[in-house]
């Protein structure tokens, strides 16, 4: 049902039924009409729901979406438009992260002083396709009743859909589980970082002074302030792509290692991700996972990940850090975890969610490696700086202290 007013211009007084301009068609048939924003054309993925209330720009340009559409639990999404500074991927081929968009309400002309773009506009120039004017609650409960559908969203403004085709494509398409996404969004080639976290009035800053440490941050899908967080902890950052071998790792000298995040299953990026990981351990290279990157050092140590039934994709998920019993809430985005149970001896587990118990860290006894399943760096608090990467510094701090 649509549930919006008349926006197609129809002269009929206003009472005739809107005319869709967009549709959400489910693997299993199921058919939401909307009103088509963003992108016209179609568009495939798995749909999850993210319930954050804030941060809808940084969400819709983080490239472990790729693949998937995103629908907001939160009505209003693009109240404060968007701005050319709050992109979190890294290189143009991210902006093929995120597919589509799923929204309540329509999109309001934006409201802050910083945008310079509304949000309609900024998802067609990065050929996101989207549909509001739904019920997300309902599309949520059902995302929570039977897992995350694949999906086609199309958008055409004069409403012409060949639904039954549409219905066929959905059924058709490939479940997230096997699937390797790292390659549409890792960078193609090696570069430094060195910007540093925001500041009123100033915007993004530089690195001062001498870095104290080389990490290498290997690029499945990474975030930029994960990068600003390293850079700011006083880290000289090279990032190499997810294809680099483990002796372009090494060449580099690296203090630290650093495993991004990155979209899709992580057991089929782990196929040549893990060999490389295992030789960085292998070197004792004090090394710090996110999310993805978490997942294949698990992989890497023998553990095993498994798909999510809805997955865990919001701004609000307490976790508790188990070696302080302290309990954070974090911003988290992931579809997989790993399943503690085949956690090997030499690896302990040190965050766990409080949602579900699921797994959301670990720490290696022999090695100086850790990694949690959520995203520091953009959970709630302050921005620029989190005690996982000052401990990831402590690491390459002993490390020098032992050579
Ligand atoms: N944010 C991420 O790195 C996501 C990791 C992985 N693609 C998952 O869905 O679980």
């Amino acid at each position: 049902m649509l549930q919006d007013k008349d926006t197609t211009g129809s002269s009929s007084g206003g009472w005739a039924e809107p005319r869709a301009t967009a549709v959400l068609v489910l693997q299993d048939g199921t058919v939401l009409e909307g009103f088509g924003i963003g992108a016209v054309g179609e568009a495939t993925g798995e749909v999850c729901f993210n319930t954050a209330m804030t941060g809808y720009q940084e969400i819709l340009t983080d490239p472990s979406y790729a693949g998937q559409i995103i629908t907001f639990t939160f009505p209003h999404i693009g109240n404060v438009g968007t701005n050319e500074e709050d992109i979190e991927s890294v290189n143009a081929a991210s902006s093929s992260g995120v597919r589509g968009v799923v929204l309540a309400a329509t999109i309001t002309e934006p409201s802050n002083w910083r945008a310079s773009r509304d949000l309609d506009a900024w998802l067609k120039a990065r050929s996101i396709v989207g549909l509001s004017g739904i019920d997300t609650r309902a599309l949520t409960a059902l995302i929570r009743d039977k897992g995350m559908p694949n999906a086609v969203i199309a958008h055409d403004p004069e409403g012409q859909f060949d639904i039954e085709a549409l219905k066929a494509k959905a059924a058709a398409l490939p479940s997230m589980d096997g699937l390797d996404l790292v390659p549409l969004v890792t960078s193609a080639q090696r570069f430094d970082w060195d910007e540093t976290t925001w500041t009123r009035g100033e915007g993004y800053g530089h690195q001062d002074g001498a870095p104290k440490h080389h990490v290498v941050a290997i690029d499945y899908g990474v975030k930029r302030n994960i990068l600003r967080l390293l850079a700011r902890a006083g880290c000289k950052v090279t990032v190499v792509p997810a294809t680099a071998s483990a002796e372009d790792v090494l060449a580099l000298k690296p203090d630290g290692v650093f495993l991004s995040n990155g979209p899709g299953d992580p057991a089929a990026t782990g196929e040549y991700a893990v060999p490389v990981i295992r030789k960085v351990l292998d070197e004792k290279i004090p090394t710090f996972g996110i999310c993805l990157g978490h997942q294949m050092l698990s992989l890497a140590v023998g553990a095993k990940t498994k798909k999510m039934h809805q997955g865990h994709h919001g701004a609000n998920h307490p976790v508790k850090d188990k070696t302080t019993g302290k309990v954070e809430i974090t911003s988290m985005n992931h579809g997989f975890a790993v399943d503690p149970e085949t956690l090997p001896s030499n690896a302990v587990e040190t965050h766990v969610s409080l949602f579900d118990g699921s797994n959301c860290g670990i720490s290696l006894t022999d090695r100086p490696a850790f990694s949690v399943q959520y995203h520091p760096e953009a959970s709630p608090g302050p921005q620029d700086s989190h005690y996982l990467f000052d401990r990831f510094v402590q690491l390459m701090d002993g490390k020098k202290a032992k050579a």
